[in-house]
């Protein structure tokens, strides 16, 4: 609830949604040094490597936990500042965003640093629906005099934001039952998406409607179109290996394919 006593859209219940055999995917994403790592092994029990310095997670990692009976994979993805073509970290987080689709992407910010920490937690609210912001090192936040109103937060962005201190283990069970909700189809979020200047969300109208064609809803259209006009090139190869690995999957040969295909 807000506060207005009005129920958020993740406050209704929806018709629950059955995980598939392996049970429910959930990623972490964030800047470097945000405590996704610790985050992880907080909740699996596993030990990737974490400290005090950014850029230690280099591959994603997966670890399982349980939750009221159902299994959660958890995947550690490599702390990034965005999710454009800069570097293979970059590439991985996205890959696995866009192409994976997990049933839900936690970001993970810091709490000290909100503002810069936001710039992804945009960029991933362009990408899915599936989102939950985990506002993590609120005790340094709380040592520092800082105060994050997590309701005026989630308002604005139209995903659940769970503050969190996952050194300390305070905060993870109201994830994991927000998790639990989201995965299942419990929650419907109304992500914020930037909107930008006329001429080019004009170009984006022109854009997208191409973007589902090929792709249908199975990708997010307006993102694909946002990054092409960018022109993001790593993405627009990654585009084309997607579309010759699912004509592949379809017909079971490379053979005829009318997308080339690059390593
Ligand atoms: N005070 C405090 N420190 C934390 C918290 N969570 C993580 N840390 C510390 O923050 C530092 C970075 O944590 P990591 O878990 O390695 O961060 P990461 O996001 O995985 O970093 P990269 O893999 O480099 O992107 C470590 O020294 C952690 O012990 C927290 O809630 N409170
Ligand atoms: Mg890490």
């Amino acid at each position: 609830m807000n506060s207005q006593g009005n129920k958020r859209p993740w406050d209704r219940q929806q018709p629950g949604k059955s995980p598939s055999l392996s049970g429910y995917r959930v990623a972490l994403a964030g800047n470097p040094n945000t405590g996704k790592s610790t985050l992880f092994n907080a909740l699996t029990g596993m030990r990737q490597h974490t400290g005090n310095w950014p850029g230690k997670t280099v591959l994603h990692a997966e670890g399982r936990y349980l939750h009221n009976g159902e299994t959660y994979t958890v995947i550690d993805l490599p702390g990034t500042y965005s999710l454009f073509s800069n570097s293979a970290d970059e590439e991985v987080a996205r890959d696995h965003i866009v192409f994976d689709q997990p049933d839900v992407t936690v970001v993970v910010l810091d709490a000290t640093a909100l503002e810069r920490n936001l710039n992804l937690a945009l960029q991933v609210l362009e990408m899915s629906d599936h989102v939950v912001l985990c506002v993590n090192l609120m005790d340094e936040a709380k040592r520092k005099g800082i105060q994050i109103n997590s309701g005026k937060l989630s308002d604005k962005l139209g995903v659940p934001v769970i503050k969190t201190a996952a050194r300390e283990g305070e905060g993870l069970e109201e994830l994991k039952q927000v998790i639990a909700r989201m995965a299942q189809g419990k929650i419907t979020t109304r992500p914020y998406r930037l909107r930008y200047d006329e001429k080019l969300e004009t170009k984006i109208a022109e854009l997208e409607p191409e973007v589902r064609r090929v792709f249908g809803n199975r990708l997010p259209s307006r993102w694909i179109a946002l990054r092409l006009l960018d022109g993001d090139a790593g993405l627009a190869k990654a585009l084309r290996n997607r579309l010759g690995k699912e004509e592949v999957d379809q017909s079971g040969t490379t053979d005829g394919s009318p997308y080339p295909v690059e390593a």
